[in-house]
């Protein structure tokens, strides 16, 4: 069975205060939105208290285009890239870049061509041979679904080390004219986040004496016709977000059924677990996961405590969740079930058992 022997995180440099989001808003928006002080309750409603940005605060009370936001965008994803790459690799015991065979990058805030991951092997020494695998546009659901497609090259190739990187600067995407619900909900919830995670498959000795997250399995699941649940609407100022109200509720009567199948098949079911690495979408997301599958809210604290300090990230979130699981909670036999949705509407799901 394939494991994870590292994750790291890396935070963008300019951290927001929630407060600070609020008073923002409220002097940009104010006279723009009906009730806005009726709205702005949001920000104190999320339990959410930080969040991390790319830019200092200024540089969002200004208009750019898609080509600056898009210019950031690259310039940084590699800096930051690059640190978290670091960062893993030598949490794992200082595994060398020359030996990654894999590397998946995962993003859907900005896009490059060549991929930024091809941009990254040009500032560290990866092998020549290295497998590139650039995934765009899962969304929130891109750090789970990153980890099991490095599972399933790892289950081919027994011998292989995989990373595989999430840069998500959400906040350059952030629009100053767009006066919807969805865009004002949206610069309460989102923030800028980095993580890398190394999984290696079964011929691969781990360094660290810990247990590690070994992957039992793996599942996606697709909801026909939900296009307009999340995603981007591309324009000329770049991308507007899209998501739905309604996706509490969506997830609150598709996840369960999802989950319990998924457990059920791999012989085990909601109470054997003793981790929940549940993406933190929103302070919503989470009742949500809670009355569906009717958990022990003990099981959410990992999740509610990165909600907290940093937003909803996207697909580094989860692996957020997982480091601090990895670090805080986990023991030797434990088993975590890890869940993420995002843009399709769509969900991957991996059972794990500490090895
Ligand atoms: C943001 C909140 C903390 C705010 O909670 P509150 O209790 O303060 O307020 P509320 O839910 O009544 O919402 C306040 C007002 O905003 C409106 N409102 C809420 N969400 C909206 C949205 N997405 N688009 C447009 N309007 C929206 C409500 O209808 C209401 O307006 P009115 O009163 O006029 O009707 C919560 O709504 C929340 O957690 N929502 C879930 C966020 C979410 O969808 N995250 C997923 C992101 S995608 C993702 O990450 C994938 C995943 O999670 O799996």
């Amino acid at each position: 069975m394939p494991k994870i022997h590292a994750v790291s995180t890396y935070n963008p440099p300019f951290t927001l205060v929630q407060t600070q989001a609020e008073h923002f808003v409220r002097t940009l928006f104010s006279q723009k939105i009906t009730q806005l002080e009726r709205y702005l309750r949001v920000f104190e409603n999320g339990e959410i208290l930080n969040r991390h940005l790319t830019m200092p605060i200024d540089w969002y009370k200004q208009d750019h285009d898609f080509a600056e936001r898009n210019r950031l965008y690259i310039e940084h994803a590699v800096s930051f890239g690059v640190t978290a790459i670091e960062s893993c690799l030598e949490k794992a015991g200082g595994v060398s870049t020359k030996d990654i065979d894999a590397i998946v990058f995962i993003s859907s805030t900005g896009i490059s061509t060549p991929s930024i991951d091809a941009r990254i092997m040009n500032k560290l020494p990866f092998s020549e041979h290295v497998v590139r695998i650039p995934i765009w546009g899962l969304g929130c659901g891109g750090g789970a679904a990153g980890i099991s497609r490095a599972n399933d090259y790892c289950i081919a190739h027994p011998a292989s080390k995989v990373l595989v990187l999430c840069v998500e600067l959400c906040s350059l995407t952030f629009q100053a004219n767009d006066l919807t619900k969805s865009n004002l909900i949206g610069t309460s919830l989102f923030g800028d986040g980095v993580a890398c995670a190394l999984v290696c498959g079964d011929a691969v000795m781990a360094s660290s004496r810990q247990p590690l997250p070994a992957i039992k399995a793996t599942a996606s699941k697709w909801l026909p016709n939900s296009e307009d649940v999340m995603g981007w609407a591309v324009e000329n100022t770049g991308f507007h977000v899209i998501f739905a109200k309604s996706i509490p509720s969506v997830i609150e009567n598709w996840l369960a059924p999802f989950v319990e199948e998924f457990l059920q098949t791999n012989k085990t079911g909601l109470s054997n677990l003793h981790h929940f690495v549940a993406h933190p979408g929103g302070k919503k997301v989470l009742v949500a996961y809670e009355t569906a599958l009717r958990i022990d809210s003990q099981l959410l604290i990992p999740s509610k405590t990165i909600l907290q300090d940093h937003g909803n990230m996207s697909s580094p979130t989860v692996l957020y969740v997982l480091e601090k699981t990895m670090t805080e909670y986990a023991n030797k036999g434990d088993i975590g079930l890890m869940a993420a949705l995002g843009p399709g509407f769509s969900g991957e799901l991996l059972l794990l058992e500490w090895k």
